[in-house]
């Protein structure tokens, strides 16, 4: 049955493209940019348009305005309004806030939430290998999680989720963005067929060609973690290189000094060191959600397969009696054991020092010390280590087909009758007040829940 479709169809008759500023393109008008926002700067461009900055005139507040090419053919404009369609759904401090979208002479526009912290492919990228502090790796993984968390509750898929997509706020808030590669299931149990995505972030089981389970938050995970990209396109797809993560390109050119070179050295190495391959092991088994089992004795790259959970045609006991041995229950457990979030490497005054001479990272690393004055980590640690895996993240099973871009499932369509309600003002801006947002609270809620 082609339900969801018919679902998607039925939204978008029903709610052309309705903004949370109620610009509505009726065929009639004719609203262009400079009626109501100015131009500040293009920040970007990317493969279906530009990315603006933008000031509502009237408000001082910016905003990113995505400008989109509509296709000619129906079934693309109905793909790029899906993006509007979907990221408007969304109401999280986690997620890149929607604020309004409408058409003009060929192009569809999409105003929001302007992260003034950039992508944290940029913010990576700034460090210039220096790594992260394991507090701040911590608290954006665990945002990026609540984020992706209400994506799934709302019953969407992302379905990109890679460093790119992931925005910072200048407060050090992470927000998931760009939904261009979303798409909408009918139900909880509901299964999308096609796939779509960035090669490097993509599930080895669709490299396989394997029914997969969208966990690619783990894959950005294992960037800000490691610095490296979690899959090689060129070997097919179907192996990770080796998880433990070792540096490459160490004198980077952030630190100009002997001295921070040095220590940067001793970073690095102290980081090789208690990297082992079982703790690198475990982390994996983390950063997967527990579906990656190695198959090698041998320092070489980590097997892939798919979890036994799902595998029921394939039970190999073998691999069953791997997952068995050292399996952690808790999310505290299985990052405990693989002592990734210990902050014993370098003293906390000699890390702040290494990292306050990288220009760019100098902002967020005092944001985080602030942040962690007032919620030491111990509070996350606690929450984490209540937090089953298994009820951590739900996740969606994925079918790969070549029959075209459909979602479909056991239940019955549903339609999210809530998107269509109406929204105070209050509502649709109260993501500008992200300062008061208690998301380690969020997170404990969410432990509690199950
Ligand atoms: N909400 C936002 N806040 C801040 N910067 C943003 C925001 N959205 C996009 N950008 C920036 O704008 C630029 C263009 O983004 P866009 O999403 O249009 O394309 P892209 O991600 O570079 O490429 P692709 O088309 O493959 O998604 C990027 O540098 C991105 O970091």
């Amino acid at each position: 049955m082609d339900a969801a479709p018919m679902a998607y169809e039925e939204l978008l008759r029903l709610m052309p493209l309705t903004g949370a500023g109620d610009i509505n393109l009726k065929s009639t008008e004719q609203i262009t940019i400079m009626d109501q926002y100015s131009l500040v700067k293009v920040i970007g461009k990317g493969s279906f348009g530009r990315a603006l900055l933008v000031q509502p005139i009237s408000e001082e507040q910016n905003y990113v305005m995505k400008e989109i090419r509509l296709p000619k053919i129906d079934s693309g404009i109905r793909n790029s309004r899906r993006e509007a369609v979907l990221l408007s759904r969304m109401k999280h401090p986690n997620i890149v806030a929607f604020r309004d979208s409408f058409e003009d002479d060929g192009h569809l526009y999409i105003v929001m939430e302007f992260c003034s912290g950039g992508d944290l492919f940029q913010r990576i990228q700034q460090q210039k290998n220096v790594l992260f502090a394991e507090d701040m790796i911590l608290k954006w993984f665990a945002q990026m999680c609540l984020g992706t968390k209400h994506i799934h509750d709302k019953r969407v898929l992302h379905r990109d989720l890679k460093a790119k997509n992931i925005f910072l706020t200048d407060s050090g808030t992470v927000k998931v963005g760009d939904f261009g590669s979303a798409c909408s299931l009918n139900s909880a149990k509901a299964y999308a067929q096609t796939y779509v995505g960035t090669p490097y972030y993509v599930s080895p089981e669709i490299w396989d060609n394997r029914p997969y389970n969208n966990k690619r938050v783990t894959h950005a995970s294992y960037l800000l973690v490691t610095s490296r990209k979690p899959v090689s396109t060129d070997s097919n797809g179907a192996e990770y290189s080796n998880i433990s993560p070792t540096l490459s390109g160490t004198d980077g050119g952030v630190n100009n000094s002997q001295h921070s070179k040095a220590k940067h050295k001793e970073l690095v190495r102290e980081q090789t060191h208690r990297w082992r391959r079982e703790e690198g092991e475990k982390v994996a088994m983390f950063l997967e959600q527990k579906s990656l089992v190695t198959t090698t004795t041998t320092e070489g790259p980590l097997q892939v397969e798919q979890s036994p959970v799902e595998n029921n045609s394939t039970d190999d006991p073998a691999s069953r009696k791997k997952w068995v041995v050292g399996t952690c229950n808790t999310v505290l457990g299985v990052l405990g054991n693989a002592d990734i979030i210990s902050t014993g490497s370098m003293e906390n005054a000699e890390r702040a020092d290494l990292i306050s001479e990288a220009k760019c990272g100098e902002i967020q690393e005092r944001q985080v010390r602030k942040q962690w004055d007032k919620d030491p980590p111990e509070r996350l640690l606690s929450v984490l280590e209540k937090a089953q895996l298994c009820y951590g993240f739900e996740t969606y099973t994925i079918r790969r087909d070549e029959h075209g871009d459909k979602v479909d499932g056991p239940e019955k369509t549903i339609t999210d009758y809530s998107r269509l309600e109406p929204r105070s003002d209050d509502e649709d801006t109260d993501f500008e007040e992200e300062y008061s947002y208690d998301w380690i609270n969020e997170l404990e809620k969410m432990v509690d829940e199950h």
